[in-house]
């Protein structure tokens, strides 16, 4: 019951318009057995160059930017002390930076506490001094979200672990980065990038692990970097300059967001950075102010830059020409708090506005983002710091602040101002960020370049890097000779050049630039090829599982065919009557047919409903039939042969003549040699069958005599029901009961003129009247091709002599359907076959269309569309019987019955000719 239950109706139900006709898959075709090869991965290390950065284009999405927050120990306020450029400039002992110089205002803190007070990790509470709770102005405010917060005891190395070596370490990697000391004067900036040298900063930390690392990171025994260190500061405070802080270099212009003249220091060693860095402090303008001895007065900027090596002349192949920027800002100042007065107060103007500038610029990149309506200021270009970081402060790239801060209550205004004014970055995102392991040569690279040797001059420089560039482009670029040749003609041109001309490494990294794009752009395409590639080889894998299963299809439909072919060359074999008379000369068909001969009884009704061919013979062993055929062969003019002639419609050839009608044949001469028309007694029924050959005036009668006695001859039916075939199969049921009477089966055959191809083949039934119980049941059908004239009235009686009715010709059209003869009804034509098939399956049909073959196909379609049959009208199927059908139908038995007929008939005929013997003799 359970089975017989349907399905539970789905939840779902996809309903799915026009879907896409689809190939059945074929039988032998198993998806669950079908499983795709495994296709390998991606092959990166083979397709890609090993110098490709493998690391991910762009930083997980949503990341803001970073701050931290350090919190300078407290210490005693700073002296006010002129202004000593280039005079007090690191690594000036640490110590006497905030020793008061002689004669400086000292001013103690009145208050020793602390406006700051961290709470976690991320985030401090911010406190109103204690003086202020007498005005009631207590309020504590709580800032988080900061990426660390570093306690005033913490050190330069816990800062630089948490802070500054992921950024180095990406830069290693090949991503750029840049971080940025932003904070009040005297809150510890300069000594957070700095350092001193017993506590170095985040610059030289930096550079320590560059150079200690590279080795083992890059299994280069030595790498080359580049440094560059300038500053902006102003003049008078009126006008912005920009000063190059390493070796030589003096002031330095900026032309949109590039700095033009900016000297790239190579560095291969910490010891020489160092070096580097000691310079340059020293050469930055510093101050002495109320809150710093030693206050910088310009935002310094440092660039640590990648670049190929030239190690050996052997390219570096990590080299991807990142640049870590780290930017020590010049503290906002109060003016109540500083005192600056004339230059400094000028000073202090410049720094502010500069880093309100910095501010509004991060400001306006944060309420673009938040709203995207509002667009973003260019407030970058009202400075050149900011116009130098312009790509940082729009979001393009990355960047982190650290946020120094004064804890002391005298400071709470400074560090409210900067609280209150930076926490609000924290929620700037980069989302558009551009990737970092590109790199932004309009920035880092338009200057140029200070080797090592002093001694090279610039153009040499030049050339040399244009070398190095070469022979980075002889590994990476197939299409080196071609840029080796444009380079040979760059340095050719540069022999021209002025030696202070400035091309240097904007022709080396705009090289090395589309180069790594090239790659990057190679890498993406490569994967994209690689995915479709897959794609076509499962479908490919696909398409030749199909085939294989086709041809297999082929291979059984082509079995089968070959099996249809062999029954029906074996069918067309034993098909003709001159084969199945043939049974003298064939014993397997005799064998065959003494085999099936016994079951002939059993079988009848089984050939019956099979084949439609019924044939019950009931013989005593007295009965005495005597069937004498003779068969004229049509147009054969000088034979005297009679045959049993078979044409067919299609073509009006003649049957061949087999020896089985050549026996019979002799018999018929033999009769006919004695010239004797044999008429019978009327006393007895005689069936005769003669054959007349036309050419040869000659006429056949033969009588079968049973002398015994006279009583009831009955012949149930000889039916026909061939249409072509009037041979092997026998085409006729024959039903034949011989008991003690005398039968005489008269067949007259008769041939008209061969030349006129006029065949015509006479069979005559006859029962005498005189004869008790004698029934004849005439041939109902005949084939169309022969012309078979069948009395089976009671009132004819037997003559052997065909009459002109019984005459036609065996030419189709002039075929006269038999069955008019006997009264079947053939004003209906038959149904033309509703399929078409080839001329052999086609005469194949025809041929089997003659049995009385019931479709079963059209029972089941009832009587809709279809016409009545009468009741007598046997129900034939034409058009709509499959071949393979017919086949099945037509089985071999159908021939052993004829084979066993005339098996009977040569035995008869041996009769009849003793018979006749005796009869001459006598
Ligand atoms: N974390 C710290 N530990 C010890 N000393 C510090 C620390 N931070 C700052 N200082 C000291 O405080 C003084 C001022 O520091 P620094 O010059 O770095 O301030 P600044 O922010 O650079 O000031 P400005 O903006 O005027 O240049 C220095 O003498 C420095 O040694």
């Amino acid at each position: 019951m359970d089975s017989n239950t349907s399905p539970p109706c789905p939840d779902i139900i996809t309903v799915r318009r026009n879907p896409p006709r689809k190939a059945r898959a074929t039988p032998q075709m198993t998806p669950k057995s079908f499983v795709l090869p495994e296709i390998s991965v991606f092959p990166n290390d083979d397709v890609l160059p090993p110098q490709t950065p493998q690391k991910p284009l762009t930083s997980p999405e949503n990341e803001n930017l970073k701050i931290f927050l350090r919190i300078r120990p407290l210490s005693s306020s700073p002296i006010q002390a002129p202004r000593m450029r280039g005079k007090s400039a690191w690594p000036q002992n640490p110590v006497k930076k905030n020793v008061p110089a002689a004669g400086a205002k000292i001013s103690k803190s009145k208050n020793s506490g602390t406006c700051v007070t961290v709470n976690d990790s991320q985030s401090v509470t911010l406190s109103t001094p204690v003086s202020w709770h007498e005005s009631k102005r207590i309020k504590s405010e709580t800032y988080g979200g900061f990426s660390h917060v570093f306690s005033s005891d913490s050190s330069q190395f816990q800062v630089y672990e948490r802070m500054m070596k992921p950024l180095v370490e990406e830069f290693l990697g090949g991503k750029s980065g840049m971080l940025a000391a932003l904070g009040p004067s005297g809150s510890g900036k300069t000594h957070t990038v700095f350092g001193t040298p017993r506590d170095p900063g985040m610059v030289p930390l930096a550079l320590r692990h560059i150079f200690e690392d590279a080795e083992p990171h890059f299994k280069q025994p030595s790498r080359t970097f580049y440094m560059s260190i300038f500053e902006i500061c102003s003049e008078r405070g009126k006008a912005e300059k920009l000063f190059d802080l390493l070796s030589d270099g003096g002031e330095i212009s900026m032309q949109q967001s590039s700095v033009k003249g900016l000297k790239e220091v190579p560095i291969s060693n910490k010891e020489q950075a160092e070096s580097l860095i000691a310079q340059a402090t020293l050469k930055r303008a510093t101050s002495m102010t109320n809150t710093n001895s030693q206050s910088s007065r310009s935002q310094c900027i440092i660039n640590i830059c990648d670049a190929p090596p030239k190690y050996k002349g052997v390219v570096n192949p990590k080299s991807n020409g990142a640049v870590l920027t780290i930017i020590d800002l010049a503290g906002a100042e109060r003016e109540k708090r500083t005192g600056n007065q004339g230059a400094r107060l000028h000073e202090s103007n410049f720094i502010n506005n500069t880093l309100m500038v910095f501010g509004l610029c991060l400001r306006s990149l944060l309420e673009h983002q938040k709203n995207r309506k509002k667009p973003l200021q260019k407030h970058f270009q009202s400075s050149m710091l900011t116009r130098y970081l312009r790509d940082y402060l729009e979001g393009k790239k990355r960047m982190s602040l650290i946020l120094t801060a004064k804890p002391g209550e005298e400071d709470y205004l400074d560090t409210s101002y900067l609280l209150r004014q930076a926490s609000p970055y924290m929620q700037i995102k980069y989302n558009e960020v551009e990737p970092s392991n590109i790199v932004p040569k309009k920035r880092h690279y338009q200057g140029s370049s200070i080797m090592d040797d002093s001694k090279l001059s610039p153009l040499s420089e030049n050339l040399k890097r244009m070398r190095l560039v070469s022979e980075h482009t002889k590994q990476n670029d197939k299409n080196s000779a071609e840029e080796r040749e444009n380079i040979a003609e760059a340095s050719s041109a540069l022999g021209k050049l002025d030696a202070n001309s400035s091309v240097s490494l904007k022709s080396e990294f705009d090289s090395q630039v589309p180069s790594e794009r090239s790659h990057i752009i190679m890498q993406n395409f490569a994967k994209v090829i690689w995915n479709v590639l897959k794609q076509y080889n499962s479908k490919l894998k696909v398409a030749e599982m199909e085939i294989e299963s086709l041809k297999e299809s082929i291979v059984n439909e082509k079995t089968k065919y070959w099996e249809i072919e062999t029954q029906l060359n074996d069918f067309k074999a034993n098909c003709t009557c001159c084969k199945v008379g043939n049974i003298k000369n064939d014993a397997e068909y005799c064998s065959s047919v003494s085999l099936v001969q016994p079951h002939i009884s059993e079988q009848q009704e089984t050939f019956h409903s099979e084949s439609s061919f019924l044939a019950r013979v009931d013989q005593s062993d007295e009965d005495e039939l005597v069937l004498s055929t003779s068969c004229t062969q049509l147009c054969s003019e000088n034979s005297d042969r009679e045959a049993f002639s078979l044409t067919k419609p299609e073509n009006h050839s003649a049957s061949e003549v087999d020896d089985g009608s050549k026996i019979l044949s002799e018999s018929s001469d033999a009769q006919s040699s004695s010239d004797g028309r044999l008429d019978h007694s009327d006393e007895r029924p005689t069936l005769g069958t003669s054959c007349t050959q036309p050419d040869a005036n000659m006429k056949l009668s033969t009588s079968l005599l049973k002398a015994e006695d006279h009583n009831t001859l009955e012949v149930e039916a000889v039916r026909k029901r061939s249409s072509e075939s009037f041979d092997a199969r026998s085409l006729s049921e024959v039903s034949l009961d011989l008991s003690d009477e005398e039968l005489t089966l008269g067949a007259s055959c008769r041939q008209l003129d061969c030349e006129k191809s006029d065949r015509e083949v006479s069979i005559s039934l006859s029962k005498a009247e005189d004869h008790n119980a004698s029934e004849i049941e005439a041939v109902r059908k005949i084939p169309s091709e022969l012309f078979v004239s069948s009395s089976s009235t009671e009132d004819d009686k037997l003559d052997p002599l065909p009459s002109p009715k019984d005459v036609s010709s065996t030419k189709t059209d002039n075929l006269v359907d038999p069955r008019d003869k006997i009264g079947v009804d053939i004003s209906r034509k038959p149904p033309k076959p509703k399929r078409t098939l080839m001329p052999s399956s086609s005469m194949l049909s025809r041929d089997l269309s003659t049995f009385d073959l019931y479709d079963e196909s059209e029972k089941l379609k009832g009587n809709r569309g279809t016409r009545k049959l009468s009741a007598h009208e046997p129900q034939r199927s034409n058009g709509s019987l499959s071949l393979l059908h017919l086949l099945q139908c037509a089985d071999l038995p159908l021939w052993n019955v004829s084979s066993a007929l005339q098996l009977q008939l040569a035995n008869y005929r041996y009769k009849v000719s003793f018979l006749l013997v005796n009869h001459v003799f006598l």
